[in-house]
């Protein structure tokens, strides 16, 4: 690591530029970035793929993530990702999108978790059924099963159970995955993607705005989804809150004088569709592998989940998993904070400066990426006392602080106005998949550890270890 210079000129006063080497940046980012920042102060540059980013302490998290008038989370984000052509739009995408999630999937979260929970429930059953069947441990395929065990909840929730088929959820996967590389994912472990990046992410961005989009999208789920919504009229229907979260969406753009939804409103509907399946289904499988890692690494918390659950009576006899049954599942619910806090987030919450913006003496330049290291802001020894590194799966019982509680010391959900707003249910299927899990059998992982694939984007890469259900009376 080396500084690359300290100021440029005294009138610019910009932070020290540090280059970290490649290796070092990608093969251990917590350890390089946490010793750049020890070394050459609080806030730094850090060249990483042809971009220049100011990464800053803990010190500086609520002021960077929380002042959106000049640190911008939707210029940072759609940057990132490559999609500033959406900031040009008389709409704002990411407003919307935020707004279709608060009014209709967490203002009802005992009505979303009702419609997604069978999803969950058959793919726990359909992993243990041969081991309650041969009564011995056996190696499961874990990591792509919950992928699509979540396109399918999301579909179901989104456009409807008639969209859960088969060809749907695949596809529905694939643009999740296409989606996610737009922020990279896949290029830190790419020596292409990492030697030329501008070319890699040119390559990614084409590929999936031409291809994946296209392909996966707008030839199969969008044009169903594209037909109904032209036939929707503006008569009024009592049980407006069963519909899936697209068509009490679509309501509001219904024309009082045509009683129709305009082309452009249909294009916009199924835009911010899409995006919602973007946020929604990749994210919360990779969390789900990380929960489902550290829990068969620790087995000796199962049993005490399993004692937290309790379930309701359906109308056929059933006992089945509700949003109570969740709420209620605090040890849990702490294993989950708990595993989100250490985790190993790095850089995961991207703010970009609208204008120059004086901070620790420095000014950091318009239109800069400015990125809260997190790992120091989850782990701080001043704010979680000495085992503020250890993991501690029961640390937040009894404390009043869910696992979508965020704060200046814990934020793998972001910070402020822009916080996730799907949160809630993340946190609810999470829930859900453990529960269901647990319900059939018991885990383990092989050698008692499992690798981090990505340590740079540990929150979009799934850490990978082979996993072992057991009957749960052997
Ligand atoms: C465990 C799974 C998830 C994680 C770790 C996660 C994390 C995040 C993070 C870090 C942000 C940026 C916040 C910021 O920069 O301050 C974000 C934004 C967002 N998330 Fe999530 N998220 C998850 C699941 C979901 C789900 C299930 C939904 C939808 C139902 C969702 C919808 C969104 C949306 C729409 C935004 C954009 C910001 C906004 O509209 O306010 N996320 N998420």
């Amino acid at each position: 690591i080396r500084v690359l210079h300290r100021r440029s000129s005294q009138s610019s006063n910009l932070p020290p530029l540090v280059a970290i080497p490649d290796e070092q940046l990608f093969g251990n980012p917590r350890h390089a970035y946490e010793t750049a920042l020890k070394q050459y102060g609080k806030i730094i540059g850090v060249p990483r793929k042809n971009r220049l980013e100011y990464i800053v302490d803990q010190s500086f998290v609520a002021e960077v993530l929380t002042n959106d008038k000049v640190y911008s989370f939707e210029h940072g984000t759609l940057s990132m990702l490559n999609l500033h052509v959406l900031l040009a739009l008389p709409r704002s995408f990411m407003h919307e999108i935020d707004r279709v999630v608060q009014d209709h999937i967490v203002s009802d979260l005992d009505d979303s978790v009702d419609r997604i929970a069978p999803v969950f429930d058959k793919l726990a059953k359909k992993l243990a059924a041969p081991v309650s069947s041969e009564c011995q441990p056996i190696a499961v395929e874990i990591d792509s099963e919950v992928h699509r065990m979540m396109a399918e909840a999301m579909l179901t929730l989104i456009l409807g159970r008639h969209y859960a088929s088969a060809a749907h959820i695949a596809s529905t996967e694939r643009i999740a995955v296409a989606i996610a590389t737009l922020t990279g994912i896949f290029e830190n472990m790419s020596w292409w993607s990492r030697t030329f990046p501008t070319v890699g992410r040119t390559w990614n961005w084409l590929k999936v705005m031409f291809i994946a989009i296209p392909y996966h999208f707008v030839l199969g789920i969008g044009w169903q989804a594209f037909s109904e919504l032209s036939a929707i009229t503006d008569v009024a229907r009592s049980d407006i809150r069963k519909e899936p979260v697209i068509m009490s969406f679509a309501r509001k753009f219904i024309d009082k004088k045509t009683h129709r939804i305009s082309l452009i409103d249909r294009i916009w509907i199924l835009s911010v569709i899409l995006g919602l399946i973007f946020a929604s289904v990749h994210q919360t499988a990779v969390v789900i592998m990380w929960v489902v890692c550290e829990l068969a690494k620790r087995p000796e918390y199962i049993q005490e989940f399993r004692t937290d659950t309790f379930t309701e009576t359906s109308e056929d006899g059933a006992q089945r998993l509700t949003y109570a049954s969740l709420q209620n599942a605090e040890r849990l619910d702490s294993f989950i904070r708990e595993v989100m806090r250490t985790k190993g987030d790095t850089l995961s919450t991207v703010r970009q400066t609208v204008s120059d913006t004086a901070l620790a003496g420095y000014v950091i330049p318009k239109g800069s990426f400015v990125i809260p290291l997190a790992t120091l802001a989850n782990e701080d020894e001043n704010h979680y006392g000495e085992n503020a590194k250890v993991f501690v799966g029961d640390r937040w019982v009894g404390t009043g602080k869910p696992a979508t509680m965020v704060s200046p010391n814990y934020f793998p959900f972001g910070l402020g106005r822009w916080a996730c707003p799907g949160r809630g249910l993340a946190v609810a299927e999470i829930k859900l998949f453990i529960l269901s899990l647990i319900a059939h059998a018991n885990l383990s992982l092989e050698n008692g550890e499992y690798r981090v694939v990505d340590p740079l984007n540990v929150t979009s890469v799934a850490p990978k270890g082979r996993i072992f259900l057991h009957p749960l009376f052997s």
